[in-house]
């Protein structure tokens, strides 16, 4: 079952700093690079794996999952699906990133388009919800967000999950 995602976060959403965190427009790498000493994306896996039901893709793709971690800290859990199998360029450089941040490819490649930025409270029964407490410990619910990036006839969908509060500015 696919779930609702919005493009405004509700009124009574999340309080400071996490909705600034969650309204960022640029990169979320760039945006932890200035509020943390230590900055390391941790891969959790990559690999053709089947999608979740909300991304809204069919068969085994490319998939990457991480934690962005700030001094030691996992403060973003980001799950990533290519559209297809053959996503050309894209492919070829989402498969070599091992630990450097898929950021610092899709903001920093002129060739790459930004769809519109969607907004979900993941609770309970979301399959990203499980797999994010494996990770991140038990919580009945995670503010997530998720936008497309395009490049050609490409992309990739980015669900970012925050997991808890982030760093104030270093
Ligand atoms: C899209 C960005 O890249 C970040 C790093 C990711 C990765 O390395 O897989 C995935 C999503 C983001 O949290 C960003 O920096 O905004």
């Amino acid at each position: 079952m696919r779930s609702v995602w919005r493009s405004r976060l509700p009124a009574h959403g999340p309080a400071a700093p996490l909705r600034e965190w969650l309204l960022e427009p640029d990169s979320l790498t760039a945006r932890c690079l200035r509020h943390c000493r230590g900055f390391r994306v941790r891969v959790l896996r990559q690999g053709r794996f089947r999608p979740l039901a909300d991304d809204a893709a069919q068969g085994r793709l490319p998939v990457r999952e991480v934690l962005l971690e700030c001094d030691g800290v996992a403060v973003v859990f980001a799950h990533s699906v290519l559209s297809t199998v053959r996503s050309g360029r894209l492919g070829r450089w989402f498969g070599r990133l091992g630990s450097r941040s898929l950021g610092s490819l899709l903001f920093t490649y002129p060739g790459f388009r930004r769809g519109p930025i969607e907004f979900l409270r993941i609770e309970r029964g979301h399959p990203l919800h499980r797999r994010v407490c494996e990770v991140a410990g038990e919580a009945a619910s995670y503010w997530a967000r998720r936008s497309r990036h395009h490049l050609g006839g490409s992309s990739v969908l980015v669900t970012e999950v925050f997991l808890r509060e982030l760093p104030a500015p270093v």
